[in-house]
């Protein structure tokens, strides 16, 4: 995690003319990301948010990823939920399960999803603990440097704020290092129950993508990237893959502030 002061780690960013073209460049992505990880691990560990972002990965399940993607290595995991009933309009799961997982086959066994039938507490607890048994028997892999889970790719979406995920700027949940699941009751954006990776766990990715698009992210887009800008609590800012790879989709309205400063928005490690 970079402090203020220290250069930034950027990432790759990559920055499209429209939201077509970002929602086929991320399909493509996420569909070699699948590829090179069932060849060498056997398995696609994908853990998703919320937000815009399952709409974005409508092209996945269009041709031809219907057809090569390899569905059945995949285990899907989710960077955030909010703590309601997985049938409710606000669940994640839910709108990842409309808008995605019941258009592809990838095995209901593989798709982990949050318990909501007891406390956000214990339900980050649980989730946690299924994580730790993924990682005894490596189907997720484990980060060398710190232990924690090394998923194959974290896909985040900006928040206006600069939130990912579930951590929000200023919030403690931002500085929990011990937990990798943690929860909040009092999260800005409603509903104020959720649970979320912690910044360790997401630090520890093989791949992490974070995918920014309209104009009201162009402000947290320039202060997650920008030099010079002494913006360090910010969570997109902190999102440093300590041995892994950050790659930026944004669209053009979401870039303008970035282009505006002048900051190269061209593929910039
Ligand atoms: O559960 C959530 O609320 C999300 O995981 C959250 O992190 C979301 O991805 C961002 O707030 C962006 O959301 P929008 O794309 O809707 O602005």
């Amino acid at each position: 995690m970079a402090a203020s002061g220290e250069p930034k780690k950027k990432g790759e960013l990559r920055v499209f003319e429209s939201l077509d073209e970002l929602a086929t460049e991320l399909a493509e992505y996420i569909a070699q990301l699948s590829e090179i990880s069932v060849k060498e691990r056997g398995c696609f560990t994908i853990a998703l948010s919320g937000g815009s972002l399952i709409s974005l990965m409508g092209k996945l399940c269009e041709a031809p990823y219907n057809k090569t993607v390899d569905w059945t290595k995949w285990y899907v995991f989710w960077a955030d939920e909010r703590a309601v009933a997985k049938n409710h309009v606000d669940s994640n799961y839910k709108q990842t399960k409309d808008g995605f997982l019941s258009k592809v086959s990838i095995l209901n066994s593989h798709v982990y999803s949050i318990n909501d039938n007891v406390t956000v507490e214990d339900a980050a607890g649980e989730y946690e603990f299924a994580i730790r048994q993924l990682v005894k028997i490596r189907t997720i892999g484990v980060s060398e440097i710190n232990d924690c889970p090394k998923f194959d790719l974290i896909l985040l979406d900006l928040g206006s704020d600069g939130h990912v995920a579930s951590l929000f700027p200023q919030h403690p949940a931002l500085e929990q290092k011990d937990e990798w699941v943690t929860y909040i009751t009092n999260s800005p954006k409603p509903p104020p129950e959720r649970i979320t990776f912690t910044l360790p766990v997401i630090n520890s990715a093989s791949n992490v993508a974070l995918v920014a698009s309209g104009e009201d992210k162009a402000m947290a887009v320039h202060h997650a990237i920008a030099d010079g800008v002494d913006a360090s609590p910010l969570p997109a800012r902190m999102v440093q893959p300590t041995d892994g790879k950050l790659v930026w989709f944004i669209d053009r309205p979401a870039a303008s502030v970035l282009d505006a400063g002048n900051n190269d928005s061209q593929n910039v490690e």
